[in-house]
């Protein structure tokens, strides 16, 4: 009951502290240790102080038991040593609060990604409700847990502080008013706590606006800043970014505001308690029922009271504690919303495919979407086969690969590797096996080597296998030309980094891509593989790409015809399902869909009189 009062109930710090502790134990330690210490050295002073007050008239009056001048001396040293102690903790407490800093930040930062990125399908990453958690495990706009985690220290001097204070006001003059102090300080600091408990409740009750407000922020400082100026359009971005920031955040504001009146008053009301105790002190001294030494104890510690006692640390736990909730429970909703797969070792994922992968019936719609992209779709990917799938803009073609990929499951219907069920295969294993280059492939701000070894990051000291791969995709001369070679970093934001041309960096994917095969990926998808090149040149990539990898199951998706039809077999994707399957001649031959867009393109080069264009589509 007592301790469900307390503002910060005993079990909330404890589970705090236990974080801190688990992920930076010495700077933990060492930080309570010196803001208690801190603590116990401001009561000695308030102690010796008392001492020394109380034994002045006595000393300079020689008066019949009062204190010699060598005790008096020997008492000031101490009062000198100890101030000088006080002195010097905060500066030490300082540097190992910002190595305890250092440590949370970097442990929130992976408690907080960890579990979003942990999962093998991704229907988690658009779920609004996994969003909001990890929105407000990220603790914007004042909430952050290692705030409230640097606070403790802070709140554990405090109590100290609050303890030992009322312990001297009751042995040196009332224990009544030490505990009127005590009930004060709990019932004041408890009804704060309920302030901010309101406010936290307001605060996750708005975290879509202000992940729009963050993603806004993003945009501008990381995703887009160059195009955004480009086009002219930072200010509208930043008028943008206040007004939904603002719309985020002013019903936390309001209630902010609200919750300082009701601080004020109840301040105020502290305020009067201590005040209430320091002149019941000096009644007592005056009437001559006080010593001296025992009202010099005593009004500091009155004071002291006051003083550790300000709510503001309180805050700051509180808050602090709300995001650490949030953190904590973020991969129990991931697991309760987006159940894993339960890994199966019992197939030998290394060696699949042999045969083939197969649709079955497969049909899919997005989660929280009503609208089947793929119904009842039907498709075979052969091993050593190169397939290239077609389909308008929409029709489904990049789903598929996530499908096949195993991103997300079918609605209804199966994916069979080999015969054997996609849901019960290892998918970690088995996405290991698939080598990508999808339309919006990954940039690291790394060395042009990370960037390609990303393929199978197990044999990142492959230097042969990289000049292999270099030579393959083209990306030979472009590494020539940068100034650290395959130490470059790409991105010119860091110290020697460079920039490359879209192309260049779809070679750089490219090469990505290949030496993953030569690694052994049993799977190559090329989605819009290299769009950033001129259509001859991504034609003959493409082509030589297809007589490399020619031992693996390919799957093409392209608009350009100049591509697709390099491939084994050709399916047109429409309406959710395939409705055309053939070789580019038999597809030409039959006259359905693939055949009225392969001319329509072709035309469209013709009259653009784009000479390549035509000479490759014709070819
Ligand atoms: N994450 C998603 N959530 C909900 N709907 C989605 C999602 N991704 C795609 N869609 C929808 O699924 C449909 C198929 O999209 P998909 O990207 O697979 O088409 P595509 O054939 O690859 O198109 P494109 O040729 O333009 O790349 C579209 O209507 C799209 O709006």
């Amino acid at each position: 009951m007592f301790l469900s009062v307390v503002p910060v109930t005993v079990g909330q710090v404890l589970t705090l502290l236990r974080y801190a502790l688990r992920v930076a134990p010495w700077s933990t330690v060492l930080t309570m240790s010196l803001a208690v210490l801190g603590s116990v050295l401001g009561m000695a002073v308030v102690l010796l102080t008392g001492r020394v007050v109380g034994a002045v008239p006595g000393v300079i009056n020689d008066a019949p038991g009062a204190m010699s001048m060598t005790e008096f001396s020997w008492l000031l040293g101490a009062l000198l040593v100890v101030f000088v102690l006080e002195s010097l903790t905060p500066a030490i407490h300082q540097v190992a609060t910002l190595i305890m800093d250092a440590a949370l930040t970097r442990a929130i930062g992976t408690g907080i990604t960890e579990p979003l990125l942990r999962p093998r399908r991704i229907a988690h990453l658009e779920d609004t409700e996994v969003l909001d958690v990890q929105e407000r495990a990220k603790g914007k706009g004042g909430f952050h847990l290692a705030q409230g985690l640097g606070n403790l220290p802070w709140l554990l001097a405090s109590r100290v502080t609050l303890i030992g204070s009322a312990v001297i006001v009751g042995v040196m003059f009332s224990w009544p008013v030490a505990a009127m102090l005590v009930a004060v300080t709990f019932l004041l600091e408890w009804y704060g706590g309920r302030l901010i408990e309101r406010e936290i409740d307001v605060w996750w009750g708005n975290t879509e606006e202000q992940r729009r407000a963050n993603y806004l922020f993003d945009l501008g400082m990381r995703d887009a800043p160059k195009e955004l100026r480009v086009f002219g359009l930072h200010n509208w971005l930043v008028e943008r970014y206040v007004r939904e920031w603002t719309a985020g955040f002013r019903p936390v504001w309001e209630r902010r505001r609200r919750n300082v009146k009701w601080s004020i008053l109840t301040g105020g009301l502290h305020l009067a308690a201590n005040g209430l105790a320091i002149l019941l002190a000096g009644r007592a001294a005056l009437n001559g029922d006080l010593p001296l030494t025992q009202v010099a104890t005593t009004v500091p510690a009155i004071l002291a009271i006051g003083v550790s006692s300000n709510g503001y640390g309180v805050v700051q736990v509180k808050r602090g504690l709300s995001a650490y909730r949030a953190m904590k429970g973020l991969p129990g909703t991931i697991a309760e919303r987006h159940p894993e797969p339960r890994a199966t070792t019992k197939h030998r994922v290394e060696t699949m495919p042999a045969r083939e992968v197969r649709f079955e019936n497969v049909s899919f719609r997005y989660p929280g979407s009503d609208v089947d992209v793929l119904r009842d779709l039907n498709l075979t990917i052969r091993a050593h086969e190169a397939l290239a799938l077609v389909g308008v803009n929409g029709a489904g073609k990049s789903t598929l690969v996530k499908l096949l990929g195993g991103a997300y499951r079918p609605t209804t219907g199966r994916i069979l590797v080999d015969g054997v069920d996609l849901a019960d295969i290892d998918l970690t294993a088995w996405q290991r096996r698939i080598a990508a280059i999808v339309q919006d492939f990954l940039r690291f701000p790394l060395s042009v080597t990370d960037n390609v070894t990303f393929g199978a990051v197990e044999r990142v000291d492959d230097e042969v296998g990289l000049a292999k791969v270099a030579r393959e995709s083209g990306i030979d001369d472009v590494v020539r030309r940068l100034p650290d070679g395959w130490d470059t970093v790409l991105d010119k934001t860091f110290d020697g980094g460079v920039d490359l041309s879209g192309g260049e960096w779809q070679r750089i994917a490219l090469a990505r891509a290949l030496f993953a095969v030569h690694a052994g990926a049993g799977v190559l998808v090329l989605d819009e593989p290299a769009a950033a090149l001129d259509v001859r040149a991504e034609a003959e990539l493409v082509e030589r790409y297809l007589e490399l990898t020619s031992g693996v199951a390919s799957l093409i998706i392209s608009h350009r015809f100049s591509v697709v039809r390099n491939a084994d077999r050709i399916c047109v994707l429409a309406d959710g399902h395939i409705i055309e399957d053939g070789t580019h001649d038999q597809l030409l031959d039959k006259g359905g869909t693939y055949a009225a867009m392969f001319r329509l393109q072709a035309e469209r080069y013709v009259t653009s009189s784009d000479k390549a264009g035509s000479e490759v589509l014709d070819a």
